[in-house]
């Protein structure tokens, strides 16, 4: 609610602030002991929400905690649709550290074709095999890509098969959601984007049965020096278990733009909604929660302040 006043206005790092700013003050209330082990970055670059703080009341289970306050920053500054709001939770140490390597080459897909695709495969294959997977042929099958430059090639092959393509703007962490809900219209996701959405995504995949498989990708030497020093094997295939370990993993996305995922925020007279699904990998357990806000009352209490808007909630 703190993000989706930002739609529009121009101003993508006062959006991330301020989503960065509401998620902080609501995770210090959470009954957990929690690491933040996919947060802003390092110590020296964020102020909040930084890899390694400790957040919660410091009294429930040990856990690892994963957020991206804003997945879509620039969506939201131009008031583009699929930007979300992302928070993860798994047992302490269950979640991999992303933090060396930038990138991640990335193949997610719902359950359906979870156990047919191989990321080490030719594209043709993996479109075919999700294809078969659903019943039907590569031309049934719609892929999403994020819209960059270094996917020209990948694009290429996608259409050879007869898939259709839908690029993405931004937000690869609704795109691959989008994978395993029915009603998107999306099969498949590939193409590199950020390593910590691809950790992201491992956590609703668990909720959702669906899979990713990675692998990273460095940008130049130093990068890579960063990833062999951290241990990472650099040619290897990561698949879900590898970027979140077992069954324990909780997923929640709240819409802050309209999206093909979930709707974004919508205010009234202090007044908002919000949809968000929230997920339980042990479970399985999937809950489409659609809430109606007063922002009046909750001025009176809550730690953020829903209805001043723009740098002046910042101040
Ligand atoms: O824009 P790049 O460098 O291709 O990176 C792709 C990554 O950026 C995003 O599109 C948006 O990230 P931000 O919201 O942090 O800008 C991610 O969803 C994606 O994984």
């Amino acid at each position: 609610m703190a993000a989706g006043r930002w739609a529009g206005r121009g101003d993508k790092d006062g959006a991330d602030q301020a989503a960065v700013d509401a998620m902080r003050a609501l995770a210090s209330t959470l009954p957990v002991r929690g690491v933040v082990v996919i947060g802003e970055g390092e110590k020296d670059q964020a102020p909040m929400l930084f890899n390694g703080e400790v957040i919660g009341d410091g009294r429930g289970p040990e856990c690892d905690i994963a957020v991206d306050p804003i997945d879509g920053t620039t969506l939201t500054a131009k008031g583009m649709g699929n930007a979300v709001s992302v928070l993860a939770a798994a047992p302490r140490g269950a979640m991999l550290d992303p933090s060396a390597v930038f990138y991640m080459e990335k193949l997610v897909t719902g359950a359906e074709a979870a156990g047919a695709v191989d990321l080490d495969a030719p594209v043709a294959d993996t479109v075919r095999a999700v294809a078969k997977a659903k019943g039907g042929e590569p031309r049934d099958v719609t892929v999403c890509l994020l819209d960059r430059p270094r996917h020209a090639e990948l694009a290429r092959q996608v259409r050879e098969t007869g898939a259709r393509i839908s690029f993405i703007a931004d937000g690869d962490v609704a795109g691959a959601i989008m994978t395993a809900r029915e009603g998107t219209g999306i099969d498949l996701l590939l193409g590199v984007g950020g390593t910590p959405e691809g950790v992201l995504a491992a956590c609703a995949m668990k909720c959702l049965g669906g899979v990713i498989q990675g692998r990273f990708v460095v940008r130049d030497e130093s990068e890579r020096r960063r990833a062999l020093d951290a241990g990472h094997d650099l040619d290897r295939v990561l698949v879900t278990d590898d970027l979140v370990r077992g069954e324990d993993a909780f997923f929640v996305v709240t819409g802050v733009t309209d999206g093909d995922l979930i709707r974004g925020v919508r205010y009234g007279a202090h007044r908002a909604t919000t949809e968000s699904l929230v997920m339980r990998a042990r479970s399985g357990t999937i809950r489409f929660l659609r809430s109606e806000h007063r922002l009046d009352r909750l001025a009176s209490y809550s730690a953020v302040d829903y209805l001043r808007t723009g740098r002046e909630a910042l101040a």
